[in-house]
């Protein structure tokens, strides 16, 4: 065994190294790289061609390549990353996606795949013993070189001021400035450093395997699991975790060595099973909201009118039906881009409607042909059983992929898909029930009620009408509530919950949907090849639809049909040779790259083309009613508040972050048809107590109940089903959507629920008081003239009432409203506080009002709470508050100026 494990800790070493190297410029600049294995990779080459090649002496050549061209890719990759500075964090990863796929496309362009090189190896290859296991000099050098990088990064990072800066360079950047440290100059630093670290384990590498781009470049993303294992954060750590999985690989190694089924793919997968187990068991870290994710647009979406998407489509299928006719010669490629459309338009739902991420969606392609294949070949299936079948087990898979989406949503669930990936690869490919060992499958094209498709013009024709039907069903996805829903869970996934829908149904769905219709996607594309092998459904090809997907402009289908185009027919026009595959590779990666940099609104309709388009278009009469002006009684009430009920109580409720009381012993009660104040200076807890009440913030102690229900154990989603909606301090609003589609989703993500089914459909009561809710709430606040207007292009104080709105629309019996006026001037403040009253007298509810506004609070107020550090001063009538000694000293030091307007931050 123990050769195993010296064997183990010199490649552990190795994988350790570049971890390290990771986890520093993730730490510094919060960008994952995730190209750090072609960095390796490409070192690996850069030493094979100076020293086996141009016969440069192997310590010449490490040099040259780690201490040279390393720091100048370092420099390069500094330079992208100051530039990503302020970018979402699907622009970070496109970006570094481009990175990788750049490199890739690049090696194997210089060095094609296919040709047999060996880097010989250069370190002394004497031997000792060591506890009687022989122990060569190149291990001792390679683990050395590990542990001695590791541990003077570690002094470098505690002892010296770059090293002290780079620590604090994440957290605190304006520190930084102030003590006259660069951050950018320390980034920059860290960058240099993060690649010499990857182009010393490529170095180290090269002689151990054969040298392949792809190999290399996968073999050190096994470093993203040394990186989960120190937490993305703990060099130690992660040189442990890198150690550990070294290890673990050899001993696995050892006791399969003989192993045919999943159990021989478990060494190789070892570090993607544990990448994907601990970000699927670990505890949960701070979750960036998939909002964080996307990429947000400033400038409000523009599309074109419907006429001219409609004659768009016609054209289109025109010249798709007319492909037989010019493009006889690539029928091949013809049908597969059709394959491929349905691929993207698979994950274009996942990405770009419902804002989550896959670097794995090619998984699902063969997951779909390999299934079909079993079943229509051996089982015997029709098509249409083995196509629906082959979709059906996709979907619970796709189900697995969203539990890490649930935990971690943004860059940690990028990871586990890719992770997922090449599991998936490593460890199931080879097996009978997916490609076999042989020499691949067949995938039989269909006849049906006796036409049979078989010829390739046929087959071309039937892919068209899957695909046209699949384009038609994802429009009506993204058109139906569950459209709605997907794009307010990438805008706002707290919003969401906080309306009423459970964003984890949402989710679930989402994938399970994305995953079978990939499934499709398979079976067409294997169909139209009509045999296919695993080496077909590389790991790489997913991270290259992600970063297509990126860059492809327009709505739905149309980006599925660039994205397609620019990937199968393009290329295939230009040439068969491989080397054509390799150049678009580079050029995917360089516009990849050049996307996530450049400014926001970049990728949206140039401006010149839309006047052109609106004139072009021909005007159809709007099906759409105005918003109507509530005449008649309000809709119908919760059945607690119509049946009298007794609002919402806080009991003696407790909040502790770490330390610190934020909230501590706090009773309250808000009661229906009243406005209650919630009131205190900066940092007394109010918010603290909302997000308590909602299910957003853990409480430590106490309770909370609607109507004497207990609501403590509940989630955010059902609190609001049960009748609690409320607004933000900072606005959780829909950003992509319309003022009425976020008003309506006020009370649409209520009737979701739970429930998966009424994600998908709205029955026609639900849908017309849906309407009723949404006119009425809009007129109520004044929205009536802003209805179709994008609320990203709205002011602070409209899209505050936006935000009320969404609420007043909801089947709510207490508003728990977080300062609502901020923004407004005074006019707008006076006409909030009447529509406030409104409200509560048209729809019955209770509000609870955390304002600094005191103008506002005196003048609607039923009954006022006051805190202060978290424990309750003072409650009564607005008069008894204003008299209240200690309510004033907590204010202004016993001024009666107290209750004039505050303006935020003021605090004696
Ligand atoms: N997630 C958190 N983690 C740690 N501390 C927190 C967190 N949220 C709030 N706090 C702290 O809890 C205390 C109460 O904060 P809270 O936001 O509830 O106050 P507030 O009364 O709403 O203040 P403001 O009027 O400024 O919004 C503050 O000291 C704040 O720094």
């Amino acid at each position: 065994m123990l050769p195993f494990i010296v064997a183990g800790l010199t490649i552990g070493s190795v994988f350790a190294l570049a971890a390290v190297g990771l986890v520093l410029t993730y730490k510094t600049s919060g960008i994952f790289n995730f190209a750090h294995g072609a960095l390796a990779s490409a070192a690996a080459f850069g030493f094979y061609w100076l020293r086996d090649l141009h016969g440069v002496s192997w310590p010449l050549a490490a040099a040259l390549v780690v201490l040279v061209g390393a720091p100048l890719v370092g420099l390069l990759l500094a330079r992208i990353a100051d530039l990503l500075a302020g970018a979402s964090l699907a622009m970070k990863v496109v970006a570094m996606v481009g990175v990788l796929l750049a490199v890739q496309g690049g090696l194997q362009l210089l060095f094609p795949p296919g040709e047999s090189r060996q880097v010989a190896s250069f370190l002394p290859s004497d031997s000792f013993e060591l506890f009687g296991t022989p122990v060569t000099v190149a291990q001792l050098i390679t683990f050395a070189v590990g542990v001695l990088a590791t541990a003077g990064l570690t002094v470098f990072l505690r002892r010296s001021r770059t090293g002290l800066a780079m620590r604090a360079v994440v957290d605190d950047t304006e520190l930084l400035d102030s003590m006259g440290v660069a951050p950018q100059r320390v980034r920059r630093t860290a960058w240099i450093i993060g690649s010499m670290m990857a182009g010393a384990s490529g170095v180290l590498l090269a002689p151990l395997l054969p040298l392949d781009a792809t190999s290399i470049t996968f073999l050190v993303v096994t470093a993203f699991g040394a990186a989960a294992i120190g937490g993305f954060s703990s060099l130690p750590l992660t040189y442990a975790g890198g150690l550990a999985i070294g290890v673990g690989q050899s001993l696995l190694q050892k006791y399969f060595v003989d192993a045919t089924g999943i159990a021989g793919g478990l060494a190789s997968s070892l570090p993607f099973l544990v990448l994907f187990g601990l970000l699927v068991f670990a505890p949960r870290v701070r979750r960036p909201s998939a909002a964080e994710f996307l990429r947000r647009a400033t400038r409000p979406a523009w599309t074109a009118p419907s006429s001219v998407r409609l004659a768009g489509a016609l054209v289109l299928l025109g010249v798709l039906v007319a492909v037989p006719s010019f493009g006889a010669d690539q029928m091949l490629a013809w049908t597969r881009f059709l394959a491929y459309v349905v691929l993207f338009l698979a994950l274009g739902l996942l990405v770009r409607t419902s804002g989550q991420v896959s670097l794995a969606h090619v998984s699902f392609m063969a997951i779909g042909v390999a299934a079909f294949s079993h079943l229509a070949v051996d089982q015997g299936w029709s098509w249409p059983a083995a196509l629906l079948a082959a979709a059906a087990i996709a979907a619970p898979i796709g189900a697995l992929l969203a539990v890490p989406a649930i935990r971690f949503p943004g860059l940690y669930l990028a990871l586990a898909t890719l992770g997922f990936g090449i599991a998936l690869q490593q460890m199931f490919y080879a097996q009978d029930f997916m490609f076999g060992a042989g020499a691949g499958l067949t995938v039989p094209r269909p006849e049906l009620a006796g036409v049979s498709f078989e010829g390739d013009t046929g087959f071309y024709y039937f892919t068209l009408a899957v695909t046209a039907i699949v384009a038609l069903l994802v429009v009506g996805i993204t058109r139906s509530r569950l459209g709605r829903l997907l794009r307010a869970m990438s805008d706002s996934p707290t919003g969401l919950a906080a309306s009423g829908a459970s964003v984890n149904v949402s989710r679930v769905l989402v994938f399970c949907l994305s995953a079978s219709i990939g499934a499709v996607a398979g079976v067409l594309d294997g169909a139209a090849q009509t045999l296919v092998g695993g080496d077909q459904y590389q790991p790489i090809l997913s991270l290259q639809l992600f970063a297509v997907l990126m860059i492809a402009v327009g709505g739905v289908p149309w980006y599925a049909v660039m994205a397609a185009f620019g990937m199968v027919v393009a290329p295939a026009y230009i040439s068969t040779d491989p080397s054509v595959t390799y150049a678009f590779m580079l050029l995917f990666g360089c516009s990849a790259i050049a996307f996530a940099v450049m400014p926001p609104d970049a990728g949206t309709a140039p401006m010149w083309l839309r006047p052109l388009v609106d004139r072009l278009a021909v005007r159809w009469p709007s099906r759409r009613r105005p918003p109507a002006i509530p005449t008649a009684a309000p809709a119908p009430l919760p059945a607690a508040a119509a049946a009298g009920g007794t609002g919402l109580r806080v009991e003696d409720l407790t909040v502790r972050f770490g330390g610190l009381v934020a909230v501590d012993g706090v009773t309250l009660d808000a009661r229906p048809g009243t406005i209650t104040g919630l009131i205190g200076p900066n940092g007394a807890g109010k918010s603290t107590v909302f997000g308590a009440c909602s299910g957003l913030v853990n409480r430590s102690g106490g309770q909370v109940l609607l109507d004497d229900r207990l609501l403590s154990r509940f989630g955010p989603a059902v609190r609001a089903r049960r009748g609690l909606g409320r607004t933000f301090q900072q606005m959780e609003l829909f950003d992509s959507g319309t003022v009425r589609d976020n008003v309506a989703l006020g009370c649409e993500a209520g009737f979701a629920g739970f429930n998966p089914l009424a994600h998908l459909i709205a029955s026609r009561r639900q849908r017309r008081l849906v309407r009723q809710r949404t006119d009425e709430a809009l007129a109520m606040c004044g929205l009536g003239e802003l209805a179709d207007r994008q609320v990203a292009s709205l002011a602070t104080g409209q899209r505050r009432m936006v935000e009320l709105a969404r609420c007043a629309a909801g089947r709510y019996e207490i508003l728990l409203l977080d300062e609502p006026s901020s923004g407004l001037d005074k006019v707008e403040t006076e006409r909030f506080g009447r529509i406030l009253t409104e409200i509560v007298e048209q729809r019955g509810v209770g509000i609870l009002l955390v304002e600094h506004d005191m103008s506002l609070i005196t003048s609607i107020c039923d009954e006022v709470h006051v805190l202060d550090f978290g424990t309750k001063i003072a409650a009564g009538s607005v008069g008894e508050v204003v008299a209240s000694a200690a309510v004033q000293a907590a204010y202004l030091g016993h001024s009666s100026d107290a209750f004039g307007p505050q303006p935020e931050g003021t605090r004696s």
